[in-house]
């Protein structure tokens, strides 16, 4: 199981295109799947029975594979199927399961869940019921498994009503789900909606309501590649499944275990290397390389810093503040301004103090205001040279094409809002949206978010894993500002310098826990920084 960081992020089609490009069959290939599969499960699920869901694909047919070698090395396991395999491979690895296949809809659940009903090939919601399709006796019972898998599966312990699961028998709680959540999961269906006051019996629960049923009863859900109910390639939660604790990748990241809101319902992303060869410009965010100053550093070397202060003077201090306990060598202020730290430079603005030659990053746009006189201070900064950090208000005052003209490295780190205002809105997805927008500003565009999206020009992209839902509180912007103005004045690659900027925001938010301002998370930069 390894960790996305750092690792190739691909769409479903790439995905398929690179496992066509190994000249395996996909039964080769699923075997591999099913068996990494089975390893990981084995691992997270040590002696507890495992309930694996299976579909009609692929993903259906890395589950069937999975429960055989799950059940060969001795494990605890029963299969339920929404329906027959339709894929060939599918159909092989669903017969090299010997055991019981349980119809999904009837299925009672287990502590541990394995979702393996769809993956990269779900394109619509789940709102087909589910239906009753098997009930197999064990094709050849006995012949190669032990009695556990072969005998009946045993009376459940759950509760068997659908009101009320979210506690199981021995009456602890789910381990990944507080009650609240547990009942906010069961909503009433469409299905039920459609026959008020007909309880729907379990045969009529529809799929993805029966899926949060086994998942809401299970103390470890794992999914195998996807959730099922999430589209791969857009963030788009088609039907919004469980939270899920683990999502075993196969092969690689998809853009969804990334994007919001589809990434929330992934937990913990894990990748199974099953030995496909996998390349893409879209990356998952990883730990910076930074340089740490040596003998020879002067506070030049490591890099000046330069903010220009505007309307709003606490956004431009916190800016300040960030590039400073980041790492800078120097950070001016450029303003009216007053106050400590003492070691930040406090200078009134002038062309002259932003004509000095040391300055590595200029950053202007937190607090600046949108009057005539923040209009000035924007023009001054784009009549200088000094490679750009574009924030807050200086993305609404500017237009890609300006950017593009202003012909020196440029980071823009937009909101959402800033983001629309400045590109257009559009359906597209994240990735889409920000690598165009690099294009069109010629700039490196740090589209922020829960999942933060960063682009370059040349269409290199990196997405940041979720940090921590407690960055959205005032100020938190213009301290990725100052970061990344930090490591652009360090002299990193602009690219670079916009990745390690966020790196260091999302740690520094981590560290921190809940309820932090904006104040101390500039502060624990520092702590990020210490930590690489
Ligand atoms: N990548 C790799 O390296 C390897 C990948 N592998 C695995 O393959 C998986 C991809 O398999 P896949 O392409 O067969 O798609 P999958 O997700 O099983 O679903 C397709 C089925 O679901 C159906 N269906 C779709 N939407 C539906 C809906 N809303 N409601 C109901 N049905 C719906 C759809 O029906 P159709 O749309 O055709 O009518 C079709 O029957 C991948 O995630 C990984 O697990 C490994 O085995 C080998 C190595
Ligand atoms: N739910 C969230 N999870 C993770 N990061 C978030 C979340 N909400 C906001 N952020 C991050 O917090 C920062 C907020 O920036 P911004 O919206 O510009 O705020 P401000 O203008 O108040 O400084 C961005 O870096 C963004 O990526
Ligand atoms: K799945």
């Amino acid at each position: 199981m390894i960790r996305p960081e750092g690792r190739p992020v691909l769409t479903a089609a790439q995905m398929r295109a690179a496992e066509e490009a190994t000249g395996e069959s996909v039964s080769a290939l699923m075997e591999r799947a099913g068996t990494a599969i089975a390893v990981a499960v084995r691992r997270l699920a040590s002696s507890s029975e495992i309930l694996i869901v299976c579909g009609p694909g692929n993903n259906g047919g890395d589950g069937y594979v999975a429960a055989r070698v799950l059940a060969e090395r001795g494990a605890k396991v029963r299969v339920a199927a929404l329906g027959d395999p339709k894929t060939d491979a599918a159909k092989a690895a669903r017969a090299g399961w010997s055991g019981p296949v349980e119809a999904f809809a009837d299925a009672a659940p287990a502590p541990i869940l394995v979702d393996a009903l769809f993956g990269t090939g779900l394109t619509r919601p789940l709102d087909e019921p589910a239906t009753k399709t098997t009930n197999t006796t064990p094709a050849k019972a006995g012949a190669q498994l032990g009695s556990a898998i072969d005998s009946p599966p045993a009376s459940p312990i759950w509760a068997p009503a659908f009101a009320g699961v979210g506690t199981v028998a021995d009456g602890r709680p789910p381990l990944n789900r507080s009650p609240a959540e547990a009942g906010a999961q069961l909503k009433p269906s469409s299905n039920s909606a459609r026959h008020p006051g007909t309880p729907a019996s379990a045969r009529e629960r529809p799929i993805v309501e029966q899926l949060h049923h086994l998942a809401t009863a299970a103390h470890l859900t794992i999914a195998i590649d996807l959730p099922s109910g999430l589209a791969t390639d857009t963030g788009a939660a088609l039907s919004p499944p469980p939270i899920f604790d683990v999502t075993l990748a196969l092969g690689a990241a998809k853009p969804s275990h990334l994007l919001q809101p589809a990434a929330r319902y992934c937990g913990e992303v894990r990748i199974l290397d099953i030995a496909i060869p996998v390349t893409s410009d879209t990356h998952v965010l990883d730990r910076p390389d930074l340089p740490t100053p040596g003998p020879d550093a002067h506070k030049y070397t490591r890099g000046m810093v330069a903010i220009i202060a505007g309307a709003m003077p606490g956004a431009s201090d916190l800016a300040a503040l960030a590039a400073m306990h980041a790492g800078a060598g120097y950070v001016t202020l450029l303003g009216d301004t007053s106050g400590p730290p003492h070691a930040l430079v406090r200078a009134p603005f002038s062309d002259h103090a932003l004509a000095n030659d040391r300055i590595g990053a200029l950053v202007v746009g937190p607090g600046l205001g949108r009057s005539d006189e923040a209009r000035s201070l924007l023009q001054s900064a784009l009549a200088t040279n000094h490679p750009l950090v574009l924030d807050g208000d200086a993305l609404r005052l500017l237009t890609p094409d300006r950017i593009a003209a202003s012909n020196r490295p440029a980071i823009l780190t937009p909101h959402a809002g800033e983001f629309d205002a400045l590109f257009g809105k559009s359906d597209a997805d994240k990735i889409t949206r920000t690598r165009a927008a690099a294009k069109a500003a010629n700039a490196i565009v740090v589209f922020k978010g829960a999942d933060t999206v960063i682009a370059a020009p040349d269409g290199r992209v990196r997405i940041a894993p979720h940090a921590s839902d407690w960055l959205s509180t005032a100020g938190t912007g213009d301290v990725l500002a100052g970061a990344i103005g930090a490591m652009l004045a360090a002299r990193l690659a602009p690219f670079d310098a916009a990745a390690a900027g966020v790196w260091l925001h999302a740690d520094a938010a981590r560290r921190l826990g809940p309820a932090f301002i904006a104040d101390e998370l500039a502060l624990a930069l520092r702590k990020a920084r210490a930590s690489l």
